[in-house]
């Protein structure tokens, strides 16, 4: 158990078991996507930034990277139901396969908007990624295509993942107690 700003936290998927997760969802991709030039890998930010850039470099293929800002915690622990578009893509995705990255999906309220979205804007193929699932936390349903791994219900740092902004930087993911 380890302790940070008052809240204390403990490893629930280590660094090496993140690296394992990463190698079995780049071979699903790679198999999925051989053949696809130019996939379009998009991230949702904050959080999904680290495991793009992990998953990105275990891809076979030459990928283009975007990302988008869609936030609903807004710093707690619980999804407000309000999604906002912070940040919209540089560019336009009309005719191309895009794969949406995200680092969990929770309620399913935030990929639920973006997918939305994103499909409205004629992309080739539209699949999506996350590193975490939290399937019994479902609100809205989404169409999951790659998850990394299946979680319990508990809010979880580390590994882009915050706490009030915080605990991103970890290199493995924590569960965490709040004060
Ligand atoms: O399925 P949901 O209940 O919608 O929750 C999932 C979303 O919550 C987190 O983002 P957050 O809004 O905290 O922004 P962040 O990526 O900047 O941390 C996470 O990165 C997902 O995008
Ligand atoms: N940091 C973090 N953000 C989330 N967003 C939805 N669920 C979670 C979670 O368990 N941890």
């Amino acid at each position: 158990m380890s302790k940070f700003n008052e809240v204390t936290y403990e490893v629930m998927i280590s660094e090496q078991e993140i690296g394992e997760t990463l190698d079995t969802l780049a071979a699903e991709i790679n198999s999925e996507y051989a053949g696809v030039d130019n996939l379009l890998l998009v991230g949702l930010l904050k959080g999904s930034v680290v495991v793009m850039t992990d998953l990105a470099r275990r891809l076979s293929g030459d990928v283009h990277f975007d990302f988008m800002t869609a936030s609903s915690y807004h710093g707690g622990t619980e999804s407000t139901g309000d999604v906002k578009i912070v940040m919209d893509l540089a560019n336009s995705i009309r005719g191309r396969h895009v794969l949406l990255v995200e680092d969990i999906i929770d309620t399913g309220r935030t990929l639920s908007k973006v997918r939305e979205l994103l499909l409205s804007r004629g992309p080739a193929s539209l699949k999506i990624c996350t590193f975490l699932d939290k399937p019994s936390r479902r609100v809205v349903e989404v169409p999951v295509d790659f998850v990394g791994r299946e979680i319990e219900d508990e809010f979880v740092v580390g590994y882009g993942l915050d706490y009030a902004e915080s605990f991103r930087q970890l290199p493995y993911i924590a569960k965490v107690n709040p004060a």
